[in-house]
């Protein structure tokens, strides 16, 4: 990552101390709270990052243009900026957002597995497990404020956070469509999305590659709450505030106990998940679906 993290604004008074405190602790503490905002950014091509240590929340805001795709600097920014946060005892909490208008992310971004050999899938997929396992396993209150369309990786993101508030648009999609573009789901997301949709509708949502609209999604538990656009970012900060009234070590080992299962069998699996993807996604028929699917992508365009 390009940049380093920056202390840009100056503790200036016993209130923002005490706020700061409160974020460290994990006590509760009522925010929004606008006075004395100690303030830390951190800026790569791909991802923007800005810590509000006085309130102990975390805005990763996706700025790759033109749709957020999750390229190999894209997913070692995203890698890089969770261990910061991750180890900063100001921060407890991590929205994710995007400022691309009307996607949230296209997920990975095919041309990192279209005519690529086994070498290059090998890294790419353990950086795809990467980020999936540092925002499953993370010790943040994580919240997905999705402002905009997100397909396959992009609701990855969503799914491995702890609440998802979206965009009430019906024009915005959501889902994992893996098996459209001849590709199969990897087993972890599977469980991540089973815990959250249950078996059956998991399996329908898989084998028909289904994107949600929003309306849709919210029915079916995809995500948790919709808002007007404009609101996504402010309510996704308020719904913190909810998460963050909750002593952090009681509400971090009740999120590991939920979670152990999937990221042991994860962990258990990884090597092997590695070898099946470079084995799977380098085969002569995988590879003339990803170039059709892109075709179609690009043809959408004449
Ligand atoms: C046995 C074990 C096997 C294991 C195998 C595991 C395989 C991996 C499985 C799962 C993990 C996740 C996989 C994925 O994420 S695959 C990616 C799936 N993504 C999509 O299908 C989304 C495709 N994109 C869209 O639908 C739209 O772009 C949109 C709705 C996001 C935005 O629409 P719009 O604003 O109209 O933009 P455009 O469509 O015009 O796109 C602009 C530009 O960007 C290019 N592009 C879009 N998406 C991608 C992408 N995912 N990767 C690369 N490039 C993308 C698009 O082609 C346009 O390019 P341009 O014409 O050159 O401008």
């Amino acid at each position: 990552m390009a940049s380093v993290l920056r202390h840009s604004a100056k503790f200036t008074s016993g209130i923002s101390s005490s706020l700061a405190a409160c974020a460290r602790n994990g006590t509760a503490c009522a925010f929004p709270c606008h006075a004395f905002r100690h303030r830390n950014s951190s800026t790569s091509s791909k991802i923007r990052v800005d810590l509000d240590s006085s309130t102990g929340v975390a805005v990763m805001t996706l700025q790759g243009p033109p749709v957020n795709s999750m390229c190999m600097d894209f997913l070692t920014d995203f890698a890089i900026s969770m261990e910061k946060l991750e180890l900063d005892k100001n921060c407890r909490g991590l929205i994710l957002t995007s400022a691309v208008p009307k996607v949230f992310s296209a997920g990975l971004d095919i041309m990192e597995m279209y005519g690529k050999g086994p070498e290059h899938a090998t890294v790419f997929w353990r950086a795809v497990q990467e980020m999936w396992f540092k925002l499953y396993s993370s010790n943040m209150v994580t919240i997905a404020a999705v402002n905009g369309s997100s397909p396959a990786g992009g609701c990855l993101l969503a799914l491995s956070s702890d609440y998802r508030i979206m965009a009430d648009n019906p024009r915005y999609v959501i889902g994992l469509n893996e098996a459209q573009v001849g590709i199969v789901a990897p087993f972890w997301l599977k469980d991540n999305m089973v815990q959250t949709l249950g078996h059956r509708q998991t399996e329908k949502s898989l084998q028909l590659a289904q994107l949600y609209s929003a309306p849709d999604a919210l029915k079916i538990g995809l995500v948790d709450k919709l808002v007007p656009e404009e609101k996504v970012l402010s309510t996704a900060t308020e719904t913190m505030a909810k998460w963050f009234s909750i002593p952090d070590h009681s509400r971090q080992i009740t999120k590991s106990m939920m979670r152990k299962q999937t990221i042991d069998k994860f962990l258990s699996n990884r090597e092997t998940d590695i070898n099946n993807f470079a084995n799977f996604v380098t085969k002569d028929s995988i590879q003339k679906s990803l170039g059709t699917y892109l075709a179609k992508l690009k043809k959408k365009k004449a």
